[in-house]
């Protein structure tokens, strides 16, 4: 895990003790204009620029970032929303000695640094600001958003009206969960992060980057690398893509509980039985992916929650899983929005807070499932996927997710870990396969991807 994720009161606080410590937030709001300044320079290789101010420490960004761009000799024109209202905005506004001019009235320009608003959105922009950032938007060649797109919520990555696209974002200081949640994450274009010396210690969030984990070593054997099990069903071929995936991922025995033909000849396939799954040195059962939902699919389920090994649980088998939470065994579910909200029923709040919810009602890690998808674990803790292509959004996908997380905990990995590891695995499989990729070719890529982690 690295780079953590703040919400707007996390990053106030952080903000808050470095503060404490002696920084002023003159010296903090410099940093942050000094590093708008750079990227607008690297990015847009100063051509004629026009920043918009809001009223607060993110106007304020942007006039130390207009006066920055200006002594490196490129044109710079500033718009404002309204006149500064804190006092570290009010201090770089009067050190911008050029012209301010209303919002209004602001001619476009081939760059537009957007400083209206960021972790102090309170309400939707209204249409006296909207109308005249989309038409400064549409006018530009380049768009940089400081910190955030104004209109985005920090917290919840909504869309609070029409808010431009940009080219890139650059988050000051730390991440927040905008940045990677959608729809806002879509407006971003590419999301850099600033170092404006605010560290975050204790953060509860982070993104979720490549794993480390281990190469087989002189001492390994087939069972320490990681056994898995997976539970077929009515579907086989749903389980074979799960048994494929843990075997790409990296497991060392891989057994498939089904006696039917199909999958790698290295897959172990014996005929289901409940004893199947006692084997002491299973370390990951993978149940769900085409289970069906009949009584034969119930007692299979119910056969793996008995067996106490590290669990998988996906498609069907969260179908069945209503009456049995909270969980003894550990366990990583892996719905999609409509299985989670079969599962968990309709839950108030943003995607962190409902998976975070519904981690501590399961009482275990919860992956919802999406073009962000989140990680939860019972105590608080939330991975959040770095964007994934949209490729994934097919038939499939998901049960090689739950096959690339079973042979992470087999592997050893606790469950958080083991979930964050494998959606990895499974995006940057995704990145590999290319477009109009099949879950198959995911399957073949893992091993690629598996192979990057060491
Ligand atoms: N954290 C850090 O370490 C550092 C943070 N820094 C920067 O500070 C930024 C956060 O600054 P901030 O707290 O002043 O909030 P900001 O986003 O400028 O807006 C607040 C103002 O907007 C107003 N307002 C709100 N919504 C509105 C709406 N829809 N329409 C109209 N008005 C609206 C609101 O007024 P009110 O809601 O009271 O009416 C208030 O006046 C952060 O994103 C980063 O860029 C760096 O400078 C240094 C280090
Ligand atoms: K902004």
């Amino acid at each position: 895990m690295s780079d953590p994720i703040l919400t707007a009161a996390e990053m106030r606080a952080a903000e808050a003790a470095v503060i404490a410590a002696g920084t002023s937030v003159d010296t903090l709001m410099a940093r942050a204009g000094a590093a708008v300044a750079e990227a607008a320079w690297r990015f847009a290789g100063g051509c004629p620029t026009l920043i918009l101010c809001g009223p607060g420490n993110n106007g304020g960004d942007g006039y130390v970032a207009a006066r920055r761009l200006r002594a490196r000799g490129v044109s710079v024109h500033v718009a404002a929303w309204a006149p500064p209202r804190t006092d570290a905005a009010r201090a770089a506004r009067a050190a911008w000695d050029g012209p301010v001019v209303p919002l209004e009235d602001a001619p476009a320009a081939p760059l537009l640094i957007d400083a209206l608003f960021g972790t102090g959105l309170t309400r939707p922009l209204d249409d006296a600001i909207a109308a005249p950032l989309d038409r400064l938007a549409a006018g530009a060649a380049l768009r940089l958003a400081v910190d955030l797109p104004s209109g985005v919520g920090s917290d919840d990555g909504a869309v609070l009206g029409p808010v431009p696209r940009f080219d890139l974002t650059l988050a000051l200081g730390s991440l927040k969960p905008a940045h990677l949640l959608q729809p806002a994450a879509a407006l971003m274009g590419r999301v850099a992060v600033a170092d404006i010396g605010v560290p975050a210690p204790g953060a509860t969030m982070h993104r979720i980057a490549r794993p480390l984990l281990p190469e087989p070593g002189p001492a390994d054997h087939k069972y320490s690398r990681g056994m898995v099990a997976v539970v077929p069903g009515a579907m086989p071929g749903a389980a074979l893509l799960a048994a494929g995936a843990a075997q790409r991922a990296g497991a060392g025995y891989v057994l498939l509980a089904d006696e039917g033909a199909g999958g790698a000849d290295a897959l172990v396939r014996r005929r289901w039985s409940p004893d199947l799954l006692t084997d002491a040195r299973i370390g990951a059962i993978v149940v769900g992916p085409g289970l069906g939902r009949d009584d034969d699919a119930r007692a299979r389920l119910e056969a793996a929650l008995a067996a106490g090994r590290p669990l998988v649980l996906d498609a069907d088998a969260l179908a069945l899983l209503r009456d049995r939470l909270p969980l003894e065994a550990p366990a990583v579910l892996t719905p999609h929005e409509g299985e989670f909200a079969r599962l968990f029923g309709d839950m108030p709040g943003s995607k962190i807070e409902r998976a975070r919810a519904a981690a501590r009602r399961a009482g275990a890690v919860v992956l919802l499932k999406g073009a962000d998808s989140v990680v939860a674990a019972p105590d608080s803790r939330i991975g959040i996927a770095p964007p994934a292509p949209g490729w994934l959004a097919s038939a499939g996908t998901g049960d090689v997710l739950a096959g690339a997380i079973g042979a992470m905990l087999a592997g050893g990995l606790p469950p958080f870990e083991a979930a964050c590891a494998g959606l990895w695995l499974h995006g940057d499989a995704a990145r590999r396969a290319g477009p109009a990729l099949i879950a198959d070719d995911l399957v073949t890529h893992l091993a690629a991807a598996r192979g990057a982690c060491a």
